[in-house]
């Protein structure tokens, strides 16, 4: 296992920031840590990169305890922290040179050009850090994290702040950096796990409340029928409905639509014509989507 973590808890004072948090992270999976703000997600990283000490539990990274083997933790893991702390009046590669001195690197010549290739920074390098823009700073955090080769990375929020252009650029460069690393990153937006991630640990008020495969989740989503009708319908008749979880009475729409929530994955649209057929309405418009996983997110969420 890259990362494997036991019943982690951390208070900070009275505050119980991780409770009894359990995973695993196979090698080579890319992996969302997902959760809103003040889940435990930056707490959870900062324990996994020895930067902060759990309470209780366990954690491993490649094996190496993260209180006991500290120097072989930080040696095989790579970290780009929030906000992304960097040195502004330094140029790209006198940074990047200056971290391998840190790292100790030797042949580190070769390597910095390796990452500058790699991160996409090459028409940069002579620029001073202060100079480029936020996507681009964020190609330094990256390479500055993978320079010693690490087998794990540890990104947090590593897409914050980016414009639509350089997100989907940052997302490209982690989905092919992930191709030979281990990533585990944490975002509290939905769509990002799914633009980058195979699988998604959900995280709220420090407990871990889902962990599973993109593929599985979307197999599991529920649907939701948005139907019009030409009269208005008591929400109690709807729910009368076949495997109806759930109306909604859109009333700030125009017209008479509600939304009914199924929990099957069965096409349900023809039982809704049924129900009109039978109370002799008519429909306006009817609407099938699959319950999306951010759906599924704020629900888990949710306070
Ligand atoms: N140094 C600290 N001292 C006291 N409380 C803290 C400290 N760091 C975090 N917390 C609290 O612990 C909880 C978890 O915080 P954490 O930063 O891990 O969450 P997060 O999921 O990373 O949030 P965000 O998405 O906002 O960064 C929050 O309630 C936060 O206020």
């Amino acid at each position: 296992m890259s990362i494997e973590v036991s019943k982690v808890s951390k208070y900070y004072g009275q505050q119980k920031a991780l409770d009894e948090v359990s995973f695993s992270i196979k090698a080579g999976e890319i992996v969302g840590f997902l959760g809103p703000n003040g889940a435990g997600k930056s707490t959870m990283m900062r324990i996994l990169t020895t930067y902060l000490n759990a309470n209780e539990g366990k954690a491993t990274v490649n094996g190496h305890d993260v209180v006991e083997e500290q120097r072989e933790v930080q040696k095989s893991i790579g970290y780009l922290p929030e906000n992304n702390p960097l040195y502004p009046d330094m140029y790209v590669k006198e940074y990047l040179s200056f971290s391998a001195d840190v790292f100790k690197l030797t042949d580190s010549k070769k390597r910095i050009d390796e990452v500058i290739e790699e991160t996409g920074l090459t028409s940069h390098v002579g620029k001073k850090i202060q100079e480029l823009s936020k996507g681009y700073k964020q190609r330094v955090g990256l390479a500055n994290a993978l320079l010693h080769e690490p087998k794990v990375l540890i990104l947090d929020e590593p897409t914050t702040g980016l414009d639509p252009n350089q997100l989907v650029e940052i997302r490209q460069l982690i989905r092919k950096v992930g191709q030979k690393t281990t990533i585990l990153l944490s975002t509290h937006i939905m769509q990002e796990v799914e633009a980058m991630c195979d699988r998604v640990i959900i995280i709220n008020k420090g407990k871990i409340v889902a962990d599973d495969y993109l593929k599985n989740l979307k197999s599991d989503a529920a649907q939701i029928i948005e139907v019009e009708f030409d009269y208005k319908v008591e929400p109690e008749l709807l729910k009368r409905i076949d495997r109806v979880r759930e109306v909604t009475d859109l009333v700030n729409s125009p017209g008479f639509i509600y939304s009914l929530r199924f929990e099957t994955k069965e096409d349900m649209r023809s039982a809704v014509f049924d129900f009109a057929h039978d109370n002799e309405l008519k429909i306006l418009s009817l609407n099938k989507r699959n319950k999306n996983l951010e759906t599924m997110f704020t629900e888990l969420t949710k306070e």
